[in-house]
């Protein structure tokens, strides 16, 4: 292995300690909607993801389970953060929180400088289309669509034009090593192609935070290893703040920060020393 200089001078992603202080901001322009408040920003120099002391429970016969029992996590622009932990531990609830897809109880989530607390679902959505790409385990394709066309129909919901969406698809589909595959179905794709067309999908709209769960599950070792390099440059190039969930402890040692799920609770995380 390559020993590797991380561009970040500050690169640990490290659970935040406690509350963060409301930093004195002057009031954002709402992102995208008129008819909700505007969001309210973090600080600048808040992590690009900041989940601040996040409790996540869920229904569970008369009581609640606790998924996510006072999560903090901040993750910087250009790093990855690989999430680990026994299964039913919370590592998908947290993705899902992460993603503005679940509300937690109590707690923060922070994207790209926007406190997600309080905004409705169209503000949702939008942050999600804008600042977010989620990778799923199953790539999930359109069968009748070309590569190229995977990418641009995520360019086409963000109102790009279709010109400027084709270029897009086609500088990011030569990103992930298939330029010469853009007018391929996914039925004539490997399943590390396929999995690296849901990488590239999920670039698509320049998210600020990348959420990955398990990419690597239904790869053999060579096309897992290859598909991790390739979240690994993609991340530094394009500086999207990652967190890989993941069970394959194989390649844990080239993340930027590794942090455990148990019971809920996140445990320890540790810069990774490259
Ligand atoms: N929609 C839900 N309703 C009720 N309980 C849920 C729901 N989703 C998850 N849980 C519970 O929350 C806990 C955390 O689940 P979660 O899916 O986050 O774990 P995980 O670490 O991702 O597991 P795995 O590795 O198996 O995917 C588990 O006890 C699970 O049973």
């Amino acid at each position: 292995m390559t020993p590797r200089t991380n561009p970040n001078p500050n690169p640990n992603p490290i659970p935040t300690p406690g509350p963060i202080p409301d930093p004195a901001r002057p009031e954002a322009p709402a992102k995208a909607s008129n008819h909700e408040p505007a969001p309210e920003r973090a600080g600048a120099t808040d992590p690009a993801l900041l989940l601040d002391d996040v409790t996540l429970t869920y229904p569970d016969g008369e009581g609640r389970l606790t998924a996510l029992d006072a999560v903090s996590l901040g993750v910087d622009a250009g790093t990855v953060t690989a999430c680990v932990g026994p299964s039913g531990s919370g590592k998908s609830s947290l993705l899902a929180v992460a993603a503005t897809l679940v509300t937690p109880d109590a707690g923060r989530v922070v994207v790209a400088g926007t406190d997600t607390a309080g905004l409705g679902p169209a503000q949702k959505a939008r942050l999600r289309r804008d600042s977010i790409g989620i990778v799923f385990q199953q790539p999930n394709l359109l069968p009748a669509l070309t590569a190229a066309e995977q990418l641009q129909v995520m360019a086409h919901l963000a109102g790009r034009k279709p010109r400027e969406a084709r270029e897009r698809a086609l500088e990011l589909l030569a990103a992930v090593g298939l330029a010469d595959q853009a007018g391929r179905r996914p039925h004539q794709l490997s399943g590390g192609q396929r999995q690296r067309i849901n990488i590239a999908r999920a670039l698509m709209n320049e998210p600020v935070v990348l959420l990955v769960d398990e990419p690597t599950s239904a790869l053999d070792h060579e096309r897992g290893a290859a598909v991790l390099d390739l979240l690994l440059t993609l991340t530094r190039e394009r500086g999207t703040a990652t967190v890989l969930v993941t069970h394959d402890r194989a390649h844990l040692e080239r993340m930027d920060a590794v942090v455990t799920m148990a019971d809920g609770r996140l445990s320890a995380a540790h810069a990774v020393v490259s």
